[in-house]
């Protein structure tokens, strides 16, 4: 089974308006309101491309009953651990450029934390657990690496969407695969990239440090994977940016779910690009026919 995990979810409320004006009562032209947080996001995509999988993490509240609610609306599995406050709600500004205002999330108790971790004693060789998204306030990044010892020592696989020191205290415990972005990765070495040559050099890095698969996402200019003795390039598929938020939680919905399906990085990857760009063509996250409709456009090649 696959098991998504996101620990702070939301409400990710779009508001469009012409023009923001800071500091004037400004009305918008449309708002909508989806269930939110990279897992979820993920756990979605998954669900577009047939794939059997389990959305976990914590809600409460009113805000959370509504997220509960929208994904069972789409016939996802969930086993949210009930949490006392309420899930945050995160604001996404469109007008003349994308604002996002993202609320903290709730505080968790420990009995809370104990309710949640004691589903990972059932986890076997067989299962896939990936952690996309930020921590909720109290919670400290030893949580996903004490989450990460426990998933390895049942010889689950997992995956964690994350950067900087915490990605890279990670990678000895061999994560089935990492995607940072390019200035992600650029960041997580403190270098400035000149071209693909050194995205490439920094990506290997991931793959010395312990990382199963290496993928680097580049936004509109594709993607990178690289295998110890390949390196694969792809050029995003041209057409007009809707939303591209999720469009990140989507490649790895679609390379981790493919993964698992087939054992073969390549075609992970081909998927990966697809629900990522299908994601980016959409006002919400890619559905099943688009990504259909993307998927014979990604060309690969080596590079
Ligand atoms: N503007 C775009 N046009 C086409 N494809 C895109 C676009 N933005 C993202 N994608 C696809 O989605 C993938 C992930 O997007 P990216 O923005 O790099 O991830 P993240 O959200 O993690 O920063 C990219 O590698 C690309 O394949
Ligand atoms: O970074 P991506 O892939 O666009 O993910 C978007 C999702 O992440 C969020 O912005 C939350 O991000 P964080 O968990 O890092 O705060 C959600 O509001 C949204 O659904």
């Amino acid at each position: 089974m696959i098991y998504t995990v996101t620990v702070n979810p939301s409400i990710d409320y779009i508001v469009q308006l012409k023009e923001l004006t800071l500091g004037e009562v400004n009305r918008m032209d449309y708002d909508n309101k989806l269930p939110g947080g990279k897992g979820i996001n993920v756990s979605r995509i998954l669900k577009e491309l047939g794939l059997d999988n389990v959305a976990l993490g914590f809600l409460g509240g009113f805000t959370g009953q509504f997220v509960k609610e929208e994904l069972e609306k789409v016939g996802l599995k969930t086993n949210f651990t009930p949490v006392a406050e309420d899930t945050r709600i995160n604001v996404k500004i469109k007008a003349q450029s994308e604002t996002e205002i993202n609320g903290r999330g709730p505080k968790i108790s420990e009995a809370e934390v104990a309710a949640f971790k004691a589903q990972f004693d059932k986890l076997t060789a067989d299962d896939v657990v990936i952690f996309a998204g930020s921590l909720a306030p109290n919670l400290d990044d030893n949580f996903y690496f004490d989450l990460i010892e426990l998933i390895r020592s049942k010889g689950a696989q997992f995956v964690i969407d994350t950067t900087g020191e915490s990605l890279l205290k990670t990678l000895a415990q061999k994560p089935l695969v990492v995607k940072p972005n390019n200035h992600e990765l650029a960041d997580l070495f403190d270098v400035e990239f000149t071209g693909m040559d050194d995205i490439v050099k920094y990506g290997r890095k991931l793959l010395d440090l312990g990382a199963q698969h290496v993928l680097i996402s580049m936004a509109g200019d594709g993607g990178l994977m690289i295998t110890k003795d390949k390196v694969y390039r792809s050029y995003a598929p041209k057409g007009t940016v809707i939303n591209s938020v999720g469009a990140g939680d989507s490649m790895i919905g679609g390379f981790v779910g493919t993964y698992a399906k087939t054992k073969d990085p390549l075609e992970a990857f081909r998927y990966g690009l697809a629900c990522g760009s299908a994601t980016a063509f959409s006002e919400d996250l890619a559905d099943k026919a688009k990504i259909d409709e993307i998927l014979p456009l990604i060309k690969i090649e080596e590079y």
